[in-house]
């Protein structure tokens, strides 16, 4: 199942510069190790902020629940799921 995600990080300005750069490294291993996987199909940045769009490909909405909690940010993210399947017009002969 294709799901389109979009992530907004608010991270508190108090926040000590070196505790929110070990997050955002822990962040980017895993978002990495998912796109590695063929879990986390596409990641783009949102241009002038601090958002993202992205396309998971999961089994369920469960696995989607699991993965986007188990994000390091989560906790300082605003988080949009879209539940997305085939467009008729698509050329596409697959969900690539
Ligand atoms: O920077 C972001 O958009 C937030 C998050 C998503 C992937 C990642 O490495 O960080």
């Amino acid at each position: 199942m294709l799901f389109q995600v979009e992530m907004t990080v608010k991270l508190p300005p108090s926040m000590p510069a070196e505790e929110a750069a070990a997050i955002k490294a822990r962040e980017k291993a895993y978002a990495q190790e998912l796109q590695h996987a063929g879990k986390w199909r596409h990641l783009w940045r949102v241009a002038g902020s601090y958002a993202n769009v992205s396309i998971f490909d999961v089994r369920d909405n469960a696995e989607l629940q699991e993965i986007v909690a188990g994000l390091p940010l989560f906790p300082w993210m605003e988080i949009g799921v879209k539940p997305l399947c085939r467009h008729p017009s698509s050329i596409r002969d697959d969900d690539s």
